[in-house]
């Protein structure tokens, strides 16, 4: 695990958008061997999606071979509902980059048949081979995209009940009215993150500081589904300064004397 704690949610940003930039220029995608990238909504990322347009604008990236995979979907918004994923990710990305729509995944909430849906995304993400590079946010109780605690730390992508807690966080989108945040999403599963060649994590505010924790210095536990991230192979975790609020000034200090060295 690296975990590369910055000072500012800015900086987090403006480093995570780099680090996609990087990884997708150096794969050199075509139209035969196009880069698999696995994307998060939510207030995280919303900047990081702002500096990656701005490196599009500056003609720094091409999403034009990207294809790419939204980690989760509520059940029973439409795609034009403006809470519903598919509208956060047209409005805040898809529809100022050169992402050719036919490459864009996200789980349809409105299916019929959810389970086949489900089924049917696992298939799509295979049929590319892999996801080269995941990002992700983290939800105030440990969860990474709608996996809630105590999911299975092999689930594949299926529906998931919402947690209270889950419900409270997102009311803010939904008018502070817990009662219209759905109560069902579909959702890749910690398996299907796990399977990702590379996950990017983005972990900013105070509000995160307990789920940071146990991410990093918990014990795996399917309690804090992000403590998964413990198993991968090559997870990157970018936070503030807010978000260490929990962790052992030693943790933080080890990490930042790793990057040092990885800088020099
Ligand atoms: N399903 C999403 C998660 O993928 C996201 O990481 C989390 C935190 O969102 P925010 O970045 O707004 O705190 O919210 C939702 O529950």
């Amino acid at each position: 695990m690296r975990l590369i704690p910055l000072n500012t949610a800015e900086d987090v940003s403006l480093w995570s958008a780099q680090y996609i930039v990087d990884r997708i220029n150096q794969f050199q995608p075509t139209a035969e061997k196009p880069f698999v990238l696995g994307l998060p909504t939510g207030g995280t990322p919303l900047k990081t999606y702002q500096k990656l347009i701005e490196f599009y604008q500056a003609g720094k990236v091409s999403f034009k071979h990207v294809v790419t995979f939204n980690m989760d979907e509520y059940v029973g918004l439409p795609k034009d509902h403006p809470q519903s994923y598919h509208y956060f990710m047209f409005e805040n990305f898809f529809n100022h980059v050169d992402i050719q729509p036919e490459n864009v995944n996200i789980l349809d909430g409105m299916a019929k048949d959810v389970n086949e849906e489900c089924k049917r995304y696992e298939e799509k993400i295979r049929s590319y081979g892999k996801i080269h590079l995941f990002m992700g946010g983290v939800g105030n109780d440990g969860h990474i995209a709608f996996n809630e605690p105590a999911s299975s730390l092999s689930s594949r992508t299926r529906i998931k009940t919402l947690t209270e807690d889950t419900l409270m966080a997102n009311s803010r989108f939904f008018n502070d009215d817990v009662n219209q945040v759905p109560k069902f999403a579909l959702t890749i599963g910690v398996g299907t993150l796990l399977d990702a060649e590379e996950v990017l994590l983005l972990v900013t505010g105070y509000n995160k500081a307990l789920a940071l924790q146990a991410c990093v210095e918990g014990a795996i536990n399917h309690l804090w589904t992000v403590s998964s991230l413990q198993m991968h192979k090559n997870a990157v975790i970018v936070c503030d300064e807010p978000a260490t609020q929990e962790l052992k000034v030693k943790t933080v200090k080890y990490f930042k004397q790793l990057e040092e060295n990885v800088a020099r």
